[in-house]
């Protein structure tokens, strides 16, 4: 059993209008997914802005109540808020952000911000509680100094080195990282994603690693799921997908990692040229009449695509 098992999930939002403010519509930002999150490792769930990530990273943290669909932990549905209280679920369970300016509170300090979640469910003493606090600054790298400081005293990565030590405060089992490295520069983009790596393999922890950019997640990932439209396009392994995409949408999302090496940028860019026609030809084959991401079809093992039938024949993975 898998330590997360989210089972035809969605959340569709109601849409207002007219003099009534009657429901005229939905807005479907999750529309049927499931996947598996294992013990101790990373599933990456991948899209453009708008493709249903977020919303599905909150409901898994209990954030997003959800229209329909499960999500198991343990054996029980936490969808339900009943169970989650009962399971302390929000102890195993933390989330961090792209954002570590606005999601750490700027008037307080370190020590009161990293403190927080201990106080919600543990009772220790004041000396306890330092004791705790600066073990987990040291966990994540920081100096023991750091504890009286604000936030904007820190650079980006360092603030999200914060909030990884706070979400690591009650020992959680899944880590939820929405673009945990989206705001910072790239050589400290690769600082935060060692040391996120470093102690999960220290601790044990899941993390649902949650990107615009596929060339973010490439070794963070094992297992990812492409998402567009609050549906899977794709899903598989980290080979499946870099090395045997087979959605355009998956294609093009390839296309658009940044170049590091300076000499293939004109080459690239004219690949890229290519998926985009290519995308805008083909497009319609790979949706619904309505726009609607096609159903998954299991293509091997471990892969699985959302393609027309008339496509199925040629792929052999
Ligand atoms: N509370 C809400 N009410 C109505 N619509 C919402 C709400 N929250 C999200 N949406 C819509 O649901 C869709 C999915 O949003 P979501 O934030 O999950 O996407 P995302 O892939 O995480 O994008 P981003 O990276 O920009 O956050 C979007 O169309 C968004 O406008």
């Amino acid at each position: 059993m898998a330590m997360i098992e989210v089972r035809n999930l969605k959340i569709h939002y109601p849409i207002r209008s007219g003099f009534f403010n009657r429901v005229t519509d939905h807005v479907l930002a999750v529309d049927g997914i499931d996947f598996d999150i294992e013990q101790g490792e990373t599933y990456g769930l991948i899209g453009e802005s708008g493709s249903g990530k977020s919303t599905t990273g909150k409901a898994i943290v209990g954030l997003e109540p959800v229209t329909s669909g499960s999500i198991m932990y343990k054996g029980q549905d936490i969808t339900k808020r009943s169970v989650r209280k009962h399971m302390q679920y929000n102890k195993d369970v933390q989330m961090i952000f792209q954002d570590s300016l606005s999601s750490l509170n700027p008037r307080k300090r370190i020590e009161d911000i990293i403190a927080e979640p201990i106080r919600n469910f543990q009772n220790l003493t004041k000396d306890e509680e330092r004791h705790r606090v600066q073990e987990l600054l040291d966990i994540v790298g920081m100096p023991s100094d750091a504890l009286y400081k604000y936030p904007h005293e820190f650079s980006g990565g360092q603030r999200q080195r914060i909030g990884v030590a706070r979400a690591m405060a009650t020992n959680p089992k899944l880590i939820v990282a929405d673009e945990p490295v989206s705001a910072l520069d790239l050589s400290v983009q690769a600082q935060v994603l060692n040391f996120m790596k470093r102690i999960q393999e220290e601790y044990n922890i899941s993390y649902l690693f949650i990107s615009h950019d596929l060339g973010v997640v490439k070794h963070m990932c094992k297992k990812m799921a492409i998402m567009h439209r609050g549906r899977f396009v794709e899903i598989g392994t980290r080979e499946d997908i870099y090395n045997h995409p087979q959605h355009i949408y998956t294609k093009r999302l390839l296309s658009a990692i940044p170049d590091v090496n300076p000499d293939d940028r004109e080459k690239n860019k004219e690949h890229r040229r290519e998926v985009e026609r290519i995308f805008k030809e083909e497009e319609s084959k790979y949706y619904s009449k309505e726009g609607r991401v096609l159903n998954l079809q299991k293509i091997s093992d471990t892969h699985s695509v959302a393609l027309p039938d008339s496509t199925m024949k040629g792929v052999h993975d």
